[in-house]
C-alpha cells in the first residue's frame, strides 16, 4: 500500500509539486499521467526516497517511510527508474542476479540463480542471458532491467513496484507485455505505481489514474474518470476523440488531427 497525503516539494522557491494526496492499493495498478514537467518524475522520487519532501507524508505499508532502513525496503519494494545507466561490462544474467542483492550477504544461493533465470524467461529474454548488457538494442536494455526489478520482488507476496516510463524504448508488443507484467504482479497482492505517457495504455491497464498538471493533482479515479476529453484538453492542450475500444471495457483516446497541425504553428 502507498499513501501519499499532502505532498509538496520546493526547489528554489518553485514548487514542483503542491499538496498531492492519492492512494494505491494492493491489487492495483495506479498510473501518474501528465504533460512533460507536470512534476511526475518528482513525485516518484519523493517516493522512493530518492528526494525528500518539502511538505506531507508517504506511508509505505501502512508506515511512514522514513521509517525503514535502505535494506528493509529492498525487501518489498523495487524501483525501475527512467534511465539506468550501466558502463562496466556486465553479462545480462549477473545484471539480473544484482536485483537479488537485498537476499543474500555474500554468495547468491541456488534460489537466487533460479529466480534470476525465471524473471528473464518472463521477460523473453533468457536467450541474452549471457551477452554483455551494453551490447543490447535499447528495448532489450529495458526488458532486461524490468527482469532485474522483478527478480528483486519475486517472491515477495505484497511488494510495491514503481516504473518510470517504463514503456520508454519498448515495440508495441512489448509496451503490453511490460504492462501485463505489471498487472501480473499486482494480481499477485503487489500495489504497482507506473508513469505513462501513453494515455491509451493507462486508460487500459491502470485500476487508478493520478493526472497531475503543473505539480497538482488534476483528477484522480477510474479511467472512465480521468480519461475524458475535457481533462485531456486542459492538461495536455490537445483536443482529442474518445473512442470505445473494441475489446476492452475502456476509453481510447484519438487526438483531433487539425489540433496537432494547428498546435505546430
Ligand atoms: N532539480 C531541479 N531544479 C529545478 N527544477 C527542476 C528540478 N528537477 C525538476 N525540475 C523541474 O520540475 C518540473 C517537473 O519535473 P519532472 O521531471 O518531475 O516532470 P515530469 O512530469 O516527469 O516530466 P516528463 O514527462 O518530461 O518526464 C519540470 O519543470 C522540471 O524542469
Amino acid at each position: 500500500m502507498l499513501e501519499v497525503k499532502n505532498l509538496s516539494y520546493r526547489i528554489r522557491n518553485r514548487n514542483l509539486l503542491d499538496g498531492v494526496s492519492f492512494r494505491a492499493n494492493p491489487g492495483e495498478l495506479l498510473a501518474i499521467v501528465g504533460a512533460n514537467g507536470a512534476g511526475k518524475s518528482t513525485l516518484l522520487k519523493l517516493c522512493t526516497r530518492e528526494l525528500s519532501a518539502t511538505d506531507g507524508q508517504i506511508r509505505l505499508q501502512h508506515n511512514p517511510i522514513d521509517s525503514y532502513s535502505e535494506k528493509e525496503l529492498s525487501l518489498f519494494r523495487a524501483v525501475l527508474p527512467q534511465q539506468n545507466a550501466v558502463v562496466f561490462p556486465f553479462l545480462v544474467s549477473e545484471l539480473v542476479l544484482m536485483g537479488r542483492y537485498p537476499h543474500f550477504d555474500f554468495h547468491p544461493a541456488e534460489r537466487d540463480y533460479t529466480i534470476a533465470e525465471l524473471a528473464l524467461k518472463k521477460v523473453g529474454m533468457w536467450d541474452f542471458a549471457s551477452r554483455i548488457f551494453t551490447t543490447l538494442s535499447g528495448g532489450e536494455q529495458q526488458r532486461v532491467q524490468l527482469a532485474r526489478v522483478l527478480a528483486q520482488i519475486w517472491d515477495v507476496s505484497q511488494g510495491i513496484l514503481f516504473l518510470d516510463e517504463p514503456t520508454t524504448g519498448l515495440d508495441l508488443l512489448h509496451q503490453h507485455q511490460m504492462l501485463e507484467l505489471a498487472r501480473e504482479f499486482t494480481q499477485k497482492g503487489f500495489c504497482a505505481v507506473v508513469i505513462l505517457h501513453d494515455l491509451n495504455l493507462a486508460a487500459q491497464y491502470a485500476d487508478q489514474i493520478v493526472m497531475l498538471r503543473a505539480g497538482q493533482v488534476e483528477a484522480a479515479g477510474t479511467p472512465r474518470d480521468v480519461i475524458t476529453a475535457e481533462l485531456i484538453q486542459r492538461v495536455f492542450n490537445l483536443k482529442v476523440w474518445l473512442l470505445e475500444h473494441p475489446e476492452m471495457n475502456c476509453p481510447m483516446v484519438v487526438p483531433r488531427y487539425n489540433q496537432i497541425a494547428g498546435s505546430q504553428q
